[in-house]
């Protein structure tokens, strides 16, 4: 994110990572289920190898300079060595605090809980590390649409303060939860990504096939992934969390 926010310049933000989460979605989707990945084997020190992946990618991630923005953040931010190189600044358009707020391990037991069983088969075909690989895309992907929700939070906040700052004060969270919820927007993004999923999840082919079809009719079963899961995700996990952030964000925005 830059400098420039407005809510539509920050809801664009958001709109475009959809793409790289549906993306990501349909290239782990590819690989079945692929459970191994996911249990502890004793020799690694209680860690699968998707957690053991994950951790070993943050620490080079870190050191060629990732991290520093507030919506990138890290699973395992303990022990996240700096970077190696001069990396640029970025404009503090955010509350100094942002940089703590993290719904990560909501996002981590959402995803290897409830969405990996939603979106790939029963089955073992063995390319584990490719298989962590991807999941290490989703994760990241995920979780940087839903922390460009403290960006979101600063908006409506400068927009109105007068509204945000008593219920701040009052710590009343509920409110506060339903003064930033937009139902018909969420709406929107709902029928958005599950659009995008079935467009970009097609098989692309030269010529029309025998029933005269073409690209843009695919039937829902031909697709890479199930266009419902990615409405369904957003439903229940990455607009509720994006909307937790926000919370979080304006909770401390007074401090
Ligand atoms: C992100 C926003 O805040 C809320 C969360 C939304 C989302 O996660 O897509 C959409 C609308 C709002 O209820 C927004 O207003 O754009």
């Amino acid at each position: 994110m830059g400098e420039e926010l407005s809510l539509p310049a920050v809801r664009d933000a958001l709109v475009r990572e959809e793409d790289s989460i549906v993306f990501a979605l349909i290239e782990r989707a590819r690989l079945p289920r692929n459970a191994p990945a996911y249990e502890d084997p004793a020799a690694a020190a209680g860690r699968s190898l998707a957690e053991f992946f994950v951790r070993e990618a943050e620490v080079l991630h870190a050191k060629a300079g990732h991290y520093q923005k507030p919506e990138d953040v890290p699973f395992f931010p303990r022990d996240l060595p700096p970077p190696m190189f001069p990396t640029k600044s970025y404009p503090k358009v955010l509350h100094p605090f942002a940089s703590s707020v993290s719904v990560n391990d909501a996002i981590w037991k959402m995803y290897f809980n409830e969405l990996i069983p939603l979106f790939t088969v029963d089955g073992d075909d063995g390319n584990y590390a490719e298989t962590a690989a991807l999941d290490f895309a989703c994760l990241k992907a995920m979780s940087r649409r839903i922390h460009i929700g403290k960006y979101v939070a600063e908006v409506k906040f400068k927009d109105a303060p007068q509204d945000y700052s008593p219920l701040i004060r009052a710590k009343d969270t509920k409110a506060l939860m339903n003064l930033l919820t937009f139902k018909a927007v969420e709406e929107k993004v709902k029928k958005r990504v599950e659009k995008k999923a079935r467009i970009f999840g097609q098989n692309i082919t030269l010529e029309e096939d025998s029933a005269g079809k073409q690209e843009g009719n695919a039937g829902d079963s031909e697709c890479k992934i199930d266009p419902e899961v990615l409405s369904k995700l957003y439903d229940h996990w990455v607009m509720p969390l994006t909307k937790d952030v926000e919370v979080e964000y304006l909770l401390r925005r007074l401090d």
